[in-house]
């Protein structure tokens, strides 16, 4: 099925919200832009990491929307649409050296300016050796990760985006809003009952929660916070808390606007680390550290953050993954803990390469 879409240029959306069913998005026509940070109707949206971008939000709307294991969707035969026209992204790809180089910038950029922390990424990629068996894949990963957001879109001209994130953006359901302070990585280690954090962690998951504190009392806007815990995705643990917000339905869209991209994603102050970030880093980050979900109405929708996450064109595969950078950082552990992240798709994929056929997934 999945397959018979992607060479039909029909966009879709496949996506399982943590303990939730799966469902099935098509839409029969080519996908439109979203001008803005608007979510007013019914259907599935992805947001660039920010307005820097060259990647535009997009809205996929539900023509065609069912529980991804019925059989419904098998039944669906829909003519193929017109090719559009392909926009490569920068997937610029840093070895360790330039890597070393790049976050000492950082560090530096941090004493002259002083930033409190700012997120360095960088992208893998390798080629296709065969054809990847999307849907096998993505089953993989809902089993594997049964607390995460795991998706995949299909972006006609554009490409395949796949992800298991462990990161709410926003969700909202009757006037309350929840988000999360994700942030503090440690590599989970078998032998230890549970993490060392130190104060490196501790200090860079206070900066995202101090962040939302002082949106919520900006907008005069009561909310709730949870105490710090331990959050485990699988890979990695993070320090998380959670806030849960009474936000009007006037005040939500303009709230969206102003959390993201949250310090768990940009940095802090907001502004100068989103600057350091488009100055160092040489690739797109188009939709990673984007946010996307489903919108059943502008009072009820999930937002996650597009993290842990891969974009399949051109018979290549680019993983995405970050880092908070802090002055406190070390620079091999940062290196390391973008392998671990990356980790989360890579350690699955090769499964689902079929490596006697060549890949036929491209875009
Ligand atoms: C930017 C990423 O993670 C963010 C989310 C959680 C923890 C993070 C950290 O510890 O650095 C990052 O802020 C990524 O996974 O690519």
């Amino acid at each position: 099925m999945v397959k018979d879409l992607i060479s039909k240029n029909i966009p879709f959306v496949i996506f399982r919200e943590p303990g939730q069913e799966t469902t099935f998005i098509i839409q029969k026509s080519p996908l439109s832009l979203v001008d803005d940070l608007t979510i007013s109707q019914k259907g599935f949206y992805i947001f660039p990491f920010s307005k820097r971008e060259e990647s535009s939000p997009l809205f996929f709307s539900p023509d065609y929307i069912f529980d991804y294991h019925s059989k419904e969707k098998q039944d669906l035969d829909l003519p193929t649409l017109n090719a559009p026209e392909i926009r490569p992204q920068l997937l610029y790809e840093v070895g360790q050296e330039e890597y070393i180089k790049d976050l000492n910038k950082y560090l530096e950029t941090f004493k002259s300016q002083g930033i409190k922390k700012a997120i360095y990424s960088r992208i893998k990629t390798e080629e296709l050796s065969g054809e990847l068996n999307i849907e096998s894949f993505f089953e993989n990963l809902i089993d594997h990760y049964p607390k995460a957001f795991v998706y995949v879109v299909h972006i006609p001209g554009d490409g395949i985006w796949m992800g298991a994130s462990p990161e709410l953006l926003l969700s909202y359901h009757q006037q309350k809003a929840k988000t999360v302070a994700l942030a503090g990585t440690l590599k989970i280690d078998p032998k230890k009952a549970a993490p060392e954090w130190t104060r490196k962690e501790i200090d860079e998951h206070r900066l995202v929660e101090k962040h939302i504190i002082s949106l919520c009392e900006s907008m005069d806007l009561p909310f709730e916070k949870s105490s710090v815990r331990t959050n485990n995705t699988g890979k990695v643990y993070h320090l998380k808390s959670d806030f849960e917000i009474e936000i009007p339905p006037q005040s939500i869209v303009p709230f969206l606007n102003k959390l993201h991209p949250t310090p768990a994603i940009s940095g802090l102050p907001q502004e100068q680390s989103l600057d350091l970030i488009y100055e160092v880093e040489q690739h797109e980050r188009s939709y990673y550290c984007g946010f996307l979900g489903y919108v059943d109405d502008i009072n009820q929708f999930n937002l996650f953050i597009n993290l842990r996450c891969m974009k399949i064109a051109n018979h290549q595969v680019s993983f995405f993954g970050g880092g908070g950078i802090t002055p406190e950082s070390d620079i091999d552990k940062e290196w390391e803990e973008t392998n671990v992240k990356m980790s989360t798709l890579t350690d699955i994929l090769p499964k689902h390469v079929d490596n006697k056929k060549i890949s036929t997934v491209s875009c």
